[in-house]
């Protein structure tokens, strides 16, 4: 992403936030095989009503939209994620005898409606697409880079129980994806005053870092499901 030097920066600056996901309890024994099947479970749920709230985000973002190509942005976005995203997570709930519609009235735990906060925020309150994008940026390429990552240094994770999950986040589909939505952002962020510029990085920030306590709370599973 070198010709992308807005979004380059914001990666390269976060990078040692993603280091510390890498380094959290879930990841490590996701990693290691160890993961037990609660915490994954209990992961697949919490993650499931986080994309649900997700999609919102977008929702707001279209209100501020002034082109159609920002539109179709989110209108793509939130296709990808809903549609794409979801297969995988979905397949493994049913495994686990659960349906979409049976976790739906779960209260999320507060990590979780911390992060998704932060970028409704972001998206109500900021001036327009630019914020919109910061927000929901760190959760699409640090997953990317994090999966890429795992299975580079443990190529044994592709044949456990949690292959198929990595596979997705770390596959050609994904990496498109990602590209291409950091494609946009760099052209919403491209000639910002420095002030505006300012804000959108404080915003992939705190988001990367909100990132980094959902994979912390994901230690300890629910105990509700
Ligand atoms: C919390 C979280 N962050 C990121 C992703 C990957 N889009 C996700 N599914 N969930």
């Amino acid at each position: 992403m070198t010709d992308l030097p807005f979004v380059s920066a914001l990666v390269q600056a976060d990078l040692p936030v993603w280091e510390q996901c890498l380094q959290t309890e879930f990841l490590q024994k996701m990693e290691n095989g160890t993961l037990s099947e609660d915490c994954f479970k209990s992961y697949l749920v919490e993650d499931s009503l986080y994309l649900r709230e997700y999609a919102k985000i977008f929702a707001w973002g279209m209100t501020k939209a002034t082109t159609m190509a920002a539109m179709r942005t989110y209108y793509s976005l939130l296709s990808f994620v809903q549609e794409n995203e979801d297969l995988t997570r979905l397949r493994y709930l049913e495994e686990y005898g659960l349906r979409e519609a049976d976790i739906q009235s779960l209260p999320l735990r507060p990590e979780n409606r911390a992060y998704l906060d932060c970028m409704i925020d972001a998206a109500r309150n900021g001036e327009g697409e630019a914020e919109c994008l910061m927000a929901c940026l760190p959760c699409m390429l640090s997953y990317g880079w994090l999966f890429q990552k795992l299975l580079q240094r443990s190529p044994a994770v592709k044949d456990t129980y949690y292959g198929a999950l990595v596979l997705d986040y770390a596959g050609p589909g994904y990496d498109a994806a990602c590209r291409a939505w950091a494609e946009r952002a760099e052209a919403a962020c491209t000639g910002l005053s420095p002030e505006r510029a300012a804000r959108c990085r404080a915003i992939f920030h705190a988001c990367s870092e909100h990132e980094l306590h959902f994979w912390e709370m994901c230690a300890t599973p629910r105990t509700d499901i």
